[in-house]
């Protein structure tokens, strides 16, 4: 129980319907006890009636019209006390569900892009839902279950205690077997249910990429093979739960059957002291009706015991998240303004996760209103430089500095602010393009965004659509090319009217007059502003005021267009390359 200790955090937030709660079902219980006492009460008046024992037909009526009144009032008011239990404990363990998904999810934020790295989305996910989940069951039905059994328990025993010691004894021996089984097969169930879920999650995944690549597997003709691969996991689903199916169909014959043995040895036991003159006729249905009562409760001891288990080891998985602490820390509290002067000092970079050092002793500066461009082979580091500028690792050999000040003291959320960064693989929501733009500046009007898109060249391409900027994106809408969604990000860069703006090769799907012409635009609104192009293109380059080479992490060369054209290396032979392409 030490990992659900979390949890009470929320027992305290939510204490005032929580304790209504466990009132209300303390009530519920004791009026449950009503109903037998009734019934047995009645079968005592119609025993003495058909006895003889001086009792008349209408006095036995009016007996049996008073308790079928009480047995439907009671019943009635019992059903209403469950009706309110259930309405405040299980409504807080939604409450709980509520506000635990949202811890979590706010810490998946906090967390640094190393954490991704290192954690399967599909990890992620099961934390956030069937985790958080499994601890709702603890905090709702388990608590709910726990209180109405620990309630019947002492209201129902104290009870047929105190009218039948010994019958109570033979009646109640089978039930704690009962409980020890249920727990067993409770334990048995939630295993085989781990890996039929697995199998699922396995099913989902699967089908999943084929439906998102269904385009390379009709192209390749490979569907044959995808059926076999998604036929073979459906038969080890299918085997896994028939298997839970055999567990699972234990559960209730063996309640029956102890339910049964229980009947017998209260029939038995009950008839013989009812011969013997020790016990009313009525107290034997009395009993029989108490120990089906029971049977639910006693079986829900060993449910409950494997629920909290399973709460317990999710909410240990939850707790592992929530006290990750992210590897990028905030050091500085008050916001720290940012002109947007950005230098780099013998800085060398290795990826904690691969060990691949991506930087090496890399040393540049960019002044505000100056461009820098990036050129370089694939994987020379061009990426990383630009992420480290955006502090998602943090620097550990050589200096990275902004207005001359290291990074890590100046404040990370004045940081990001300043910087507009256009990722290589421009990533889109499935939403509005209005609202993929507006991303960048909550407050934007709409005409800030015509603007934005008119800047990023893409503006002619949302028009064209027939719900304009409406035009809802991903799965369910419309798919833009490759170089529509490479603007649309642009234009979400420039939204922000960012101090730093950061392009990671976001023209490499554009043709080049339109490259041509949002540079061109680029170079108007950047006038303040530090500019950094990472490109495999010459044309990206050519009009900056810098320009970098970068190879496997170093810098081979550096200059402007003109000194780099003239000059033998990477550069020159790049233009040459281009530069015939072109003319072919
Ligand atoms: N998140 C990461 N974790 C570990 N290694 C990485 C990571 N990202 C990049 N690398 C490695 O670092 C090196 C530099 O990669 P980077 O993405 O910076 O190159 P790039 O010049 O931007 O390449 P491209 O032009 O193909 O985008 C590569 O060897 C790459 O494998």
């Amino acid at each position: 129980m030490k990992e659900l200790q979390y949890i009470n955090r929320y027992f305290l937030k939510y204490k005032g319907r929580l304790l209504l709660g466990l009132i209300v079902t303390i009530i519920a219980a004791i009026f449950k006890l009503f109903v037998p006492i009734i019934i047995g009460d009645t079968l005592n008046i119609v025993e003495q009636y058909v006895t003889g024992e001086g009792i008349t037909l209408s006095e036995v009526k009016s007996e049996l019209i008073k308790n079928i009144l009480l047995i439907i009032g009671t019943t009635l008011l019992a059903a209403l006390f469950t009706f309110i239990m259930r309405q405040t404990i299980i409504v807080v363990s939604r409450y709980i569900e509520y506000d635990l998904k949202n811890v979590v999810f706010k810490q998946y934020e906090r967390l640094s892009l190393s954490f991704y790295k290192q954690n399967r989305t599909g990890d992620l996910m099961s934390r956030i839902s069937e985790d958080v989940g499994k601890v709702r069951m603890y905090t709702g039905p388990a608590i709910m279950y726990s209180t109405t059994t620990v309630t019947l328990f002492i209201v129902v025993i104290s009870y047929m205690f105190y009218t039948a010691p010994l019958l109570t004894l033979y009646a109640i021996l089978p039930l704690p077997i009962l409980s020890i089984l249920v727990y067993k097969l409770s334990i048995a169930i939630h295993k085989r249910s781990t890996v039929v879920q697995q199998y699922l999650s396995s099913l989902t995944t699967f089908a999943q990429e084929s439906f998102s690549g269904i385009s390379v597997i009709k192209a390749y003709g490979i569907e044959t093979r995808t059926n076999d691969g998604f036929i073979e996991l459906s038969e080890g689903s299918k085997e896994k739960n028939i298997d839970l199916a055999k567990v699972q169909a234990l559960f209730f014959p063996l309640m029956v059957l102890l339910i049964g043995v229980s009947n017998i040895a209260v029939v038995y036991v009950g008839g013989k002291q009812f011969i013997d003159g020790l016990i009313d006729f009525g107290t034997i249905v009395e009993f029989l009706i108490y120990v089906n009562m029971l049977t639910w409760p006693v079986a829900i001891v060993g449910w409950v015991s494997s629920m909290v288990q399973q709460a317990e080891a999710s909410q240990k998985r939850i707790n592992e998240f929530l006290n990750e602490e992210p590897a990028i820390q905030n050091l500085v509290a008050e916001a720290t303004p940012i002109k947007g002067k950005i230098t780099f000092e013998n800085l060398s970079f290795t990826y904690p996760d691969t060990n691949i050092t991506a930087l090496k002793n890399v040393s540049f500066s960019v002044n505000p209103g100056e461009t820098l461009a990036v050129i370089g082979n694939t994987g020379s580091g061009k990426s990383t430089l630009l992420e480290l500028i955006g502090r998602l690792y943090d620097v550990e050999h050589g200096m990275l500095k902004l207005d001359e000040v290291p990074l890590k003291d100046l404040n990370l959320d004045s940081v990001r602010g300043a910087i507009g960064y256009v990722p290589q693989d421009a990533f889109l929501f499935s939403e509005s393009i209005r609202s993929n733009i507006k991303f960048g500046k909550e407050d934007a009007s709409d005409k800030d965004v015509i603007e934005a898109a008119k800047l990023a060249a893409v503006h002619k391409n949302i028009v064209g659509f027939s719900k304009g900027y409406d035009t809802v994106l991903g799965e369910r809408g419309i798919t833009l090319s490759g170089g529509q969604k490479q603007r649309v990000s642009i234009a979400r860069a420039i939204i922000k009217d960012p101090k730093i703006l950061l392009f990671d090769d976001c023209l490499s799907a554009v043709d080049t007059e339109t490259e041509e012409e949002i540079l061109g635009n680029l170079h108007k609104i950047s006038q303040d502003k530090t500019t950094i192009i990472v490109s495999h293109r010459v044309s990206s380059a050519k009009n900056a005021d810098k320009i970098i080479v970068l190879e496997d992490g170093q810098i081979i060369q550096q200059g402007t267009h003109n000194e780099l054209v003239n000059q033998d290396g990477y550069y020159k032979e790049l233009f040459h390359k281009q530069l015939s392409e072109k003319e072919m």
